[in-house]
């Protein structure tokens, strides 16, 4: 069993409206697999339902071989959500060190990821007074800490400067190094370049699920955003040819 997750058929009704439309797709473990697709195309309500907070209208989702939402994947599955999720009373460290404790961690661990965010210089101070990066780094701190084996990190690079990104993106590499996986949504195209493999999505329905050189090379383009219009072009063109 090498896919961390395993989409079968997922169909997603939110709003009486049809938001995924019968995903097959595989995450395979060990990689940092990048989710790209316009705003509304259904990345976030994806990403639900791997962790299993999103009901489902048919299809199968399975993560680290369990149903999705299962007991047992409780500590196994991270999941950093758009709008940060950390305490604004409480500084970076202690929020920290919280979360850490929730999944049996001690403090070394909440410290090493503070560092790893590149909060160390505002680990003491309070979420609340933090900037809007700063706090949704806390918040990313905080998913990874309980050293989960499938993180899901729905624009985690969202407000940060092109450094920060740069070292954001080296660490989630440094983790796939190590085994962990890592489902990374984005609408910023320079960033699929920076994934092992890529799943687009548009209106609910996948339309590319390869590496970054697969998609150049089937798209005969180098330059990714090319190569996505390319295939969004290819899918609007094969849909129209269905409806008629
Ligand atoms: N709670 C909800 N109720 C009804 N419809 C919803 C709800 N949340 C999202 N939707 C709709 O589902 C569709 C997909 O939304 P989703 O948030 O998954 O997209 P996204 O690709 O993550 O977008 P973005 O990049 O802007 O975050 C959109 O049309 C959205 O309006």
């Amino acid at each position: 069993m090498d896919d961390a997750i395993a989409l079968r058929g997922l169909v997603v009704d939110r709003g009486g409206r049809r938001v995924l439309d019968g995903i097959d797709a595989a995450v395979p473990r060990g990689s940092v697999t990048g989710l790209l697709g316009p705003s509304g195309s259904g990345k976030t309500t994806l990403m639900r339902a791997v962790v299993g907070v999103q009901v489902i209208t048919a299809g199968t989702v399975t993560v680290l071989g369990a149903p999705a939402g299962s007991s047992q994947l409780r500590h196994r599955v991270g999941y950093l959500t758009q709008a940060p999720s950390v305490y604004a009373d409480l500084t970076v460290r202690e929020n920290a060190r919280y979360f850490a404790a929730l999944h049996g961690r001690g403090r070394a661990e909440a410290d090493r990821a503070v560092t790893d965010v590149g909060l160390a210089a505002a680990a003491g101070q309070l979420v609340g007074t933090l900037s809007g990066g700063q706090r949704s780094r806390a918040s990313l701190a905080c998913a990874l800490v309980g050293e989960p084996e499938l993180i899901v990190l729905d624009e985690p690079t969202v407000g940060q400067d092109p450094v920060l990104r740069a070292d954001l993106w080296s660490r989630f590499h440094a983790l796939a190094a190590t085994g962990t996986t890592l489902l990374v949504s984005s609408h910023v195209m320079d960033e699929a370049a920076r994934c092992d493999r890529l799943l687009l999505i548009r209106e609910g329905r996948l339309i590319a699920d390869d590496t970054p050189d697969g998609i150049r090379s089937t798209t005969g383009v180098d330059d990714l955003d090319e190569a996505f219009l390319r295939l969004i072009r290819a899918s609007e063109a094969g849909r129209a040819g269905e409806a008629s």
